[in-house]
C-alpha cells in the first residue's frame, strides 16, 4: 500500500530518473488559469521540473481572457473550428492579452515561488514565424470544401528553437505567448495547441502535455476516454463527439506524435498538481493520445 509520503517519493523516482535532462512542453490553457490557488500550485510544478533536472517550456493560451477584454472593449468575437476569426481589431487585443498580460502573470508567478521564467512571444528571436491559415469546411462530401478566410489567424510554417535551447540550458525556463511573425512583419493569433505541439516537435520533445479544463477527451456519456488513437479520435471528431476546442487539442497532440514527440497527454489543470500527478505516477491522469503508427 502507498500511503506514506516516502512511498511516494520513490514511485516518482523511475520518472524522475528518465526524464531528467529531458524536454517537457506543457501548454497551459486559459481555462485552466482557475484561481490564485491552482496558478500557484501550477507554478511550483514548473520549478519542481526544473529543478531536478527537467527542462519545461511552456506555452500559454489565454481564450477566456481575450474574451473578456474583447467584451470590454465592445468587439464581438466567433469561431470557426475552433479558432477565433481575427480582424486586425481583434488582433490588436489579442497581442496585447497574450503577450502583455497572461505571458506577464505566468512569468511573475513562477518567479514568485523562485523560479526563473522569462516570458517570450512568436516575435522574440524570430522563435515561430507563420502565415495564413486557410480553413477547410466541408458539409456535403460530393461537393468541394468550402474556404473560410480566418483573417488573421496564422499556421505555424517554422520554429527557430536556438531562444528555448539558450534560455533553458542557462537555468531559465521559457513562457511562450501563441503569437507569430509572418515573412513581412505581420503579426498571427495561432491557437495555443498549435504552437505547443510545433514547439513540442522543434524540440523533439519527451512529452507534450495539454492542461485544460476537462479530464481529458470524455464520450458522449462524459466518462473519460483514457487512451485515444488516431483512428478513434478521427471518427470521434466525423460524428461530433470531439467538437469545438477539443479539436485543435486532438489534432495537435496526434501531429506532435507523428513528428516525434514521445507522448501526447490531455489533462485537467482543475486538478491540483495536475502536471506533477501525470509525470510523475504510473496510473497518470487524463487521456494518452496514441498516433497511427504506435497504435498499441
Ligand atoms: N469530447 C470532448 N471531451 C472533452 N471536452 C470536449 C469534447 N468535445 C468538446 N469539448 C470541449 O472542449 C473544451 C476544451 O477546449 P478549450 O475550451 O479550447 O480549452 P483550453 O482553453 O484549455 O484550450 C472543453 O471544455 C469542452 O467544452
Ligand atoms: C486562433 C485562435 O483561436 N487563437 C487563440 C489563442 C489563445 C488560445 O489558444 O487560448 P486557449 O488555449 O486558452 O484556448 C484565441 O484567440 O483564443
Amino acid at each position: 500500500m502507498k500511503n506514506t509520503v516516502a512511498d511516494i517519493l520513490i514511485e516518482a523516482l523511475p520518472y524522475i530518473q528518465k526524464f531528467s535532462g529531458k524536454t517537457v512542453v506543457i501548454k497551459y490553457g486559459g481555462h485552466a488559469m482557475v484561481d490564485e490557488e491552482l496558478k500557484t500550485k501550477f507554478s511550483k510544478d514548473i520549478i519542481l521540473l526544473k529543478t531536478i533536472g527537467i527542462n519545461p517550456v511552456v506555452v500559454h493560451g489565454g481564450g477566456p481572457q481575450i474574451n473578456k477584454a474583447l467584451k470590454a472593449m465592445g468587439i464581438t468575437s466567433t469561431f470557426i473550428k475552433g479558432m477565433r476569426y481575427t480582424d486586425d481589431a481583434t488582433m490588436d487585443v489579442v497581442e496585447m492579452v497574450l503577450g502583455g498580460k497572461v505571458n506577464k502573470d505566468v512569468v511573475s508567478r513562477i518567479n514568485l515561488e523562485g523560479g526563473r521564467a522569462v516570458g517570450l512571444t512568436g516575435k522574440d528571436a524570430g522563435l515561430i514565424l507563420a502565415e495564413k491559415m486557410t480553413i477547410y469546411h466541408q458539409e456535403d462530401e460530393t461537393k468541394p470544401p468550402e474556404i473560410i478566410d480566418p483573417g488573421m489567424v496564422g499556421d505555424v510554417s517554422r520554429v527557430n528553437p536556438e531562444i528555448i535551447h539558450t534560455l533553458s540550458d542557462q537555468g531559465f525556463i521559457p513562457i511562450i505567448a501563441p503569437v507569430g511573425v509572418g515573412t513581412k512583419g505581420e503579426t498571427y493569433n495561432i491557437n495555443a495547441d498549435v504552437v505547443a505541439a510545433r514547439i513540442a516537435s522543434a524540440l523533439s520533445a519527451e512529452r507534450l502535455i495539454l492542461v485544460t479544463d476537462v479530464d481529458g477527451v470524455l464520450d458522449s456519456d462524459k466518462t473519460l476516454i483514457s487512451s485515444l488513437n488516431e483512428q478513434q479520435a478521427r471518427q470521434m471528431i466525423r460524428d461530433s463527439r470531439i467538437s469545438g476546442g477539443m479539436i485543435p487539442k486532438v489534432e495537435c497532440g496526434l501531429s506532435a506524435l507523428n513528428a516525434g514527440v514521445k507522448k501526447a497527454h490531455i489533462i485537467n489543470g482543475k486538478i491540483a498538481h495536475a502536471v506533477l500527478l501525470e509525470l510523475f505516477t504510473d496510473s497518470g491522469i487524463g487521456t494518452q493520445l496514441f498516433a497511427k503508427k504506435f497504435n498499441n
